[in-house]
């Protein structure tokens, strides 16, 4: 079946989406109640430039001007025969045509043929909650160690103090307990850093490397826990008597007991991995625990990781009597609320709330309450733009290719991160767009990426990928000026990638806080950063969604992006032969998007085993779809989505029959998500879905299983601690 003609999901036996979910695209121009501002209203804008009609099979058909014929040229680009109605001049085939005239025609449905209409998004007036990084004070107004204040102004060459430092250091050094909310890439890691080793190196009796851990720092992910080590070891410089270490899964479980056993003071860890030692090595003990920090603590607190954190927390509890307890994020949700309930001790919380904010009235002081900093919605780095397209789903793939060339080949060096919502996606896009993007250099080789001598450096990182790979990818990236990482959220929390400039979420986050802590990679620490969300038409609400989280963003056009393939005539369509483009022509830029989709294509059908490989990513992403919450099931249903133009975005030119877990069993006809275990077959299936991908992006790599991944049913209410004891 060609893609054009593919099938809308007939999934009926999913869970159906909330009730007002009912007219497809058109929903997109329904306003909102009490949304006014961002309304993309009734006013459509009918994608420019391309010819239109409704989608032959939509099931929620939408009400859309009439149908009109593509055009010649795009009548040719159907064909895939760009020759046939004005071939270039016999004499003026230069080498470059002659490659192009070599290409194989394949069968290469229109791209710009019907695709749903584009809503208006418009820009509103959301207020975004700006938090002022740094301010004038020094470390040394600080009680520190003076070796302390040393380490800070030469070996990390810091002057001044963020307005985080500041409000928390003090608060920190007093011994009181803290809850800690400021905007990413605004100095965290340092504002608990710095008194947790002040306190430690001025303990009376000095710390021995044997005495065990006296704090735990508690991370989502293996590389963030390898940062916060760097950091920590950094501080220590003066204090060579104080042992730091990390517990991140990935290397042996017997090599990391014998670490332990030699003595850790202060262990950073992942929870997967650390209640594996508490578990089953039992070399780990915490009577002398003094500090436990929870940095990124929703993060933590998230599907699954609760069960952990109780454990953790019930272990600490059984050994140590009083210790001091912090918890930070850019993100407060409610979960972390309930987690300061039953971890902190009459905390402090901090939140940077605007410039003037001093917390000497008690109106201030309310502003800063746990409630008051989950409602007030997020902080987002002044200097950080943020931007969404709406690109139907046929054009996915060829606008991401373009806004790539565009910025990291033709524009100024440029740094970029590429979210994914799944490891298979991530793979097959870093080959693909290697192959293709670089003219298939080295592409075939399966392990190692190459490195070519070009802007358009492509890595990837995900939670699939053996440790040593990832910490070397991280590395790289981490060192390099250039490049373009394509991730998973193993990447999204925590991660200081110095110089990133762009960040490109392919698919969109499962909540405005992965938002926030995605977008958060770029624009750290008062520098500039830009974003860029893809959503599909139907998806277009998403923008109010996050508006309701005071986050502004304002619109890209996807005919903009797509111009760029005018700077790269390896896509040239072939009827322009020789001649020179003057300024953007949009049938050329149409043609061009569809040599360079011919391409992908033809890629993937090159053989069998990339047709699997394209299926499977496919699959992983209809999978992760099923898995948005509840709230945002209204805007990402799998119902909306057209699974022959799905397909298309993974270079396949027909719908797929034959999925395996399959969503899609046979044209036509119902299908429905087959769970791999029968015992998944239950109503939360969704939700243990989602729960099993977060595990195996962010577990410590030893231990697995659906059990693990259960959401506690009983939360500890605030104060109770009976889960703990
Ligand atoms: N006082 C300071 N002056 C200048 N740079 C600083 C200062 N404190 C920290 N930094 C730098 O700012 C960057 C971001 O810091 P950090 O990673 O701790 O941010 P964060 O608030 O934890 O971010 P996220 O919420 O994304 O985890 C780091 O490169 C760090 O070295």
């Amino acid at each position: 079946m060609e893609a054009d003609e593919g099938l809308i999901l007939n999934v009926s036996s999913l869970p159906s989406p909330e009730s007002h979910h009912s007219a497809g695209h058109k929903r997109c121009r329904k306003p909102l109640p009490g949304k006014d501002k961002w309304q993309p209203k009734a006013l459509k804008r009918k994608l420019q430039w391309a010819d239109e009609g409704a989608p032959s099979k939509q099931k929620h058909k939408l009400s859309v001007s009439p149908i009109k014929k593509c055009t010649k040229e795009a009548n040719i680009c159907v064909k895939g025969n760009l020759s046939s109605k004005s071939p270039p001049k016999k004499h003026s085939v230069d080498r470059q045509n002659e490659s192009l005239s070599s290409r194989p025609f394949i069968k290469t449905s229109c791209l710009f043929k019907n695709n749903p209409e584009i809503p208006e998004i418009r820009r509103g007036g959301v207020k975004q909650v700006q938090e002022k990084v740094f301010t004038s004070d020094s470390f040394s107004q600080l009680d520190l160690h003076p070796h302390l204040v040393s380490t800070i102004t030469t070996v990390l060459k810091l002057s001044s103090m963020t307005s985080v430092q500041k409000q928390t250091i003090p608060v920190l050094l007093k011994g009181k307990d803290a809850l800690v909310r400021s905007q990413t890439g605004s100095g965290k890691t340092l504002a608990y850093g710095i008194p947790l080793v002040q306190s430690l190196q001025g303990m009376k009796s000095k710390i021995q490397r044997s005495d065990g851990p006296y704090a735990l720092i508690l991370v989502p992910t293996r590389e963030l826990a390898l940062q916060s080590f760097d950091t920590v070891q950094k501080l220590l410089k003066p204090f060579t008597w104080i042992v730091p270490g990390v517990l991140m899964g990935g290397e042996k479980r017997k090599s990391e007991k014998a670490r332990l056993r030699k003595g850790i003071n202060i262990l950073i860890s992942t929870p997967g991995r650390l209640i594996d030692h508490i578990k089953s090595t039992k070399c780990i003990h915490f009577r002398r625990i003094q500090w436990l920090i929870m940095d990124e603590a929703d993060r933590i607190l998230d599907m699954g990781f609760e069960k952990d954190v109780t454990v953790i927390l019930n272990a600490l509890n059984a050994e140590s009597e009083r210790r001091q307890n912090v918890l930070l994020s850019a993100t407060l949700t409610e979960g972390v609320t309930r987690l300061a309930d039953i971890s902190l001790h009459d905390p402090v919380s901090i939140a940077i709330v605007d410039e003037t904010w001093d917390r000497t009235t008690p109106e201030q002081e309310a502003m800063c309450s746990p409630a008051r900093m989950v409602e007030e919605g997020f902080a987002i780095p002044e200097k950080l733009k943020q931007h969404v397209v709406l690109v139907p789903s046929k054009l996915r793939l060829v606008t991401l290719a373009a806004f790539i060339l565009g910025k990291c080949k033709f524009e100024k060096r440029h740094k970029m991160i590429v979210f994914f919502s799944s490891c298979e996606q991530v793979e097959f896009h870093c080959k693909l767009l290697l192959k293709i993007l670089l003219g298939g250099r080295k592409a075939e080789e399966p392990e190692r990426l190459p490195l070519p001598p070009s802007h358009l450096k492509f890595l990837r990182l995900h939670g699939n990928m053996e440790q040593e790979e990832r910490t070397a990818v991280f590395q790289e990236f981490l060192q390099c000026k250039t490049g373009i990482l394509l991730c998973t959220d193993v990447a999204a929390r925590g991660l200081d990638l110095p110089q990133v400039t762009w960040i490109v979420q392919y698919n969109a986050p499962a909540s405005p806080a992965e938002y926030v802590h995605r977008i958060g990679r770029t624009a750290r620490i008062g520098c500039h950063g830009n974003s860029l969300l893809v959503l599909t038409p139907s998806e277009a609400e998403y923008v109010n969604s996050l508006a309701s989280h005071k986050i502004n963003v304002s619109e890209m056009k996807m005919e903009d992006i797509l111009s760029s393939l005018m700077k790269d005539d390896r896509f040239k369509g072939r009827q322009w032969g020789n001649k020179k483009s003057r300024g953007v022509n949009p049938q050329e830029v149409r043609e061009r998007a569809t040599v360079l989709q011919t391409e992908f294509e033809n890629y993937v059908h090159s053989s069998e085993g990339t047709v699997r490989w394209a299926k499977k990513a496919l699959q992983s992403f209809l999978r992760s779809y099923t898995t948005y919450p509840k709230t945002l099931k209204h805007i990402f249903h799998i119902k909306s989505l057209h699974l022959g133009h799905v397909a298309k975005s993974f270079g396949l030119r027909d719908a797929p029959q034959n999925l395996s877990t399959s969503m899609a069993a046979s044209p036509g006809k119902k299908t429905k998500l087959k769970p791999k275990r029968p015992d998944l077959r239950r109503k939360t299936q969704g939700k243990r879905c989602l729960a099993e991908i977060l595990r195996s992006e962010y577990s410590s790599g030893m231990d697995s299983g659906v059990s693990k991944v259960k959401r506690k049913k009983k939360h500890g209410k605030p104060g109770n601690q009976k889960m703990l004891t």
